[in-house]
């Protein structure tokens, strides 16, 4: 029988594990402490629990921290690793260092359900949410885990699709019983999902990232089908309840496509509807990917467009591209390849 995972696990749902096996309470902190702090690899090594307990424990349950399966080195130091059992159901996620920061770009879900016309990810329909076990073992079980300054949810799916895993992921990261990060290490990139936005910014203090690519309506609607259930307009006036103006930073994902969403006028229009909101627009090359006839914008048309907006009092960045010689930058991950073999996925 398959044992059940504890890494992933609330300090609630610990405290119900050691209250149905009669252990101490005071048992439940030691539990966490050893996977979230020690980060053992078994049950054996949880040495301040009795024998007795620790084999009670290990009858039912494990730590449940696995090693990626897989893993491409990019020149410029990127590293993406893979995860999963088999071709069809495996996740990515990219290890991206750079100066004094080592940011970590994790996966929520086995493909996506949004078909986003530019997106690999999307390309590959979905799958499977990811479990909180799955998600957390992305930051924990490689080898760069210690040296991890942010994570963001900007890899595979739809992160506030799989909300409820995703929170409890969130306050692992950032309890003192889990890891103690400050919630500004951590970022969720979400293409504007409703419902789990607003769950989402009640039940934590981490940062958002907006997938925006188009001030027009219309012509988000022809990039994302999303437009059609949670229109830009809904989304952009939810945000205007929150406070970005303190710890909580906002920002705006813009995609760059070459004679589509790159003119002046769109600068000027995206100023228009950000107005008053405290929050800044990271401009994003375009990688292109098979069958979608889009290009990514040249720089000098990225240039202007980010002076415009810094002209009009929003900030904007150009974001830089990382990994591409491994195929590990925005967008860019998919491990589906028909028939392919785990093997063949990182050729
Ligand atoms: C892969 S998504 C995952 C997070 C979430 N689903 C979202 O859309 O924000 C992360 C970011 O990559 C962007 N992206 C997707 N495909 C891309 C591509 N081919 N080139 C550049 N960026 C891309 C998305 O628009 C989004 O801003
Ligand atoms: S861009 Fe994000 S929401 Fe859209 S298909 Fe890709 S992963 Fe899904």
């Amino acid at each position: 029988m398959e044992k059940i995972r504890l890494a992933g696990k609330n300090r609630s749902e610990i405290a119900e594990i050691v209250a149905e096996l009669g252990m101490p309470r005071f048992t439940t902190l030691q539990i966490l402490k050893w996977i979230y702090v020690k980060r053992v690899n078994h049950i054996d090594e949880m040495t301040d629990l009795s024998k007795r307990n620790r084999l009670f424990l290990g009858e039912k349950y494990e730590v449940g921290y696995f090693p990626p399966v897989d893993e491409m080195r990019s020149l410029d130091g990127t590293v993406k690793y893979l995860f999963g059992k088999s071709a069809r159901d495996s996740v990515e996620s990219v290890y991206i260092p750079d100066r004094d920061r080592a940011t970590l770009c994790v996966s929520s879900q086995v493909g996506c359900k949004m078909n986003c016309l530019f997106c690999m990810t999307g390309k590959q329909g979905f799958s499977r949410n990811l479990t909180a076990n799955e998600i957390l073992n992305q930051i924990v079980s490689i080898p760069e885990s210690d040296t991890l300054t942010n994570v963001v949810f900007m890899g595979m799916g739809e992160p506030l699709d799989n909300v409820e895993e995703l929170m409890k992921v969130l306050e692992i990261l950032t309890s003192d019983w889990g890891f103690a990060w400050s919630p500004k290490r951590i970022t969720i990139s979400t293409i504007g999902h409703k419902s789990g936005m607003i769950r989402f910014l009640e039940g934590s203090e981490c940062h958002l990232a907006v997938s925006l690519h188009s001030p027009y309506p219309v012509e988000r609607l022809s990039l994302m089908p999303v437009e059609k259930a949670w229109p830009e307009y809904e989304i952009i006036e939810l945000l205007r309840n929150y406070d970005f103006s303190k710890q909580r930073r906002l920002s705006f994902e813009y995609i760059m496509f070459n004679g589509l969403n790159d003119s002046i006028e769109h600068a000027e229009e995206l100023s228009k509807i950000l107005r008053g909101l405290h929050c800044r627009v990271n401009l994003i090359r375009f990688h292109a990917i098979p069958g979608v006839d889009l290009k990514s914008s040249d720089e000098d048309a990225m240039i202007r467009f980010r002076d415009c907006l810094n002209r009009r009092g929003v900030i904007c960045t150009i974001r830089s591209s990382r990994g591409e010689d491994i195929f590990a930058a925005c967008g860019m991950l998919s491990t589906v390849r028909k028939g392919g073999t785990r093997t063949d996925i990182l050729k």
